[in-house]
């Protein structure tokens, strides 16, 4: 195992769609590199989460960038155990609930909410002295165009899929895998497809590999691997700027 550490502060870029290994390998690369963590879909969820929670209705744009400036987001970017708060609400567990996961996209389309989250996502970066990673879908692109590292995950559907039906079933409790597993995976691609199609084609900083952004293939690999490979990247990076 690495333990790396890398000497001058290091800002790292790592996006791509849902269950691609965005949120594990970011934190376990964090953790050992001695960097801080940012996720930005937890704060699009929770903001999300905060508009359901008041009752606005997610699909009338006009009335969610009205109410885009209200609520307020705190992130804890240690990446052994980041935190998600919104007004002081600790928001980890419900933004991952399926309520979240539907209405998310349309949310995070609306121009207020993206600018509103990116300036707080470029002064969590700024504050950083240490150096973080963050992930999301449009980090390379446009919240951290200068960062020293980009890379962007993929893997196929249906790896996708499977990873993630795995994790919601981890989380629900259920063991070995059954009919029902099956069709949950299936209903669990088609969902992740529709998130994918929303988050690429929105008008405002759509999900997007940047130009310069290193790309992996991640559907073959183990997570240790990636992991690796992230990190091999990021000395790479290092030892060039030096
Ligand atoms: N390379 C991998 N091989 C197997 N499982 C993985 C791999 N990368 C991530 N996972 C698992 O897949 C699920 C989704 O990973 P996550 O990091 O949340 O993806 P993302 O942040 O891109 O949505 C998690 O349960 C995680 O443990
Ligand atoms: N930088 C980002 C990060 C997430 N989003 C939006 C679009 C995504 O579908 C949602 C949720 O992101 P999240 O990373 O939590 O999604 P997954 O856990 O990978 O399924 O937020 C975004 O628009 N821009």
């Amino acid at each position: 195992m690495s333990t790396a550490v890398v000497a001058t502060p290091v800002v790292v870029a790592i996006d791509g769609p849902s269950g691609t290994g965005k949120s594990s390998t970011s934190k376990a690369v964090a953790a050992r590199m001695g960097l801080r963590y940012l996720d930005t879909g937890a704060q699009y969820r929770a903001i999300t989460w905060w508009m359901l929670n008041a009752g606005i209705d997610v699909d009338d744009a006009e009335a969610v960038a009205a109410a885009a400036g209200k609520p307020t987001i705190v992130s804890g970017t240690d990446p052994l155990a980041p935190t998600i708060t919104v007004d002081g609400t600790d928001v980890a567990a419900p933004i991952r609930g399926r309520q979240v996961t539907g209405a998310v996209s349309a949310v995070s389309a609306v121009p207020e909410v993206r600018a509103r989250i990116t300036e707080l996502q470029r002064s969590i970066a700024a504050g950083a002295a240490e150096g973080i990673v963050v992930e999301g879908r449009d980090i390379g692109t446009t919240v951290l165009p200068d960062a020293d590292v980009k890379i962007f995950l993929t893997a196929s559907p249906e790896v996708r899929a499977a990873r993630r039906s795995a994790e919601l079933a981890g989380r629900a409790g259920s063991s070995a895998p059954t009919a029902q597993a099956g069709s949950d995976v299936a209903a669990t691609q088609a969902a992740l497809l529709r998130r994918d199609a929303a988050d690429s084609r929105r008008k405002t900083s759509p999900l997007a590999k940047a130009a310069d952004a290193t790309e992996v293939d991640t559907s073959e690999l183990t997570l240790e691997q990636v992991i690796e490979c992230v990190v091999t990247l990021i000395e790479e990076r290092g030892r060039r700027a030096r």
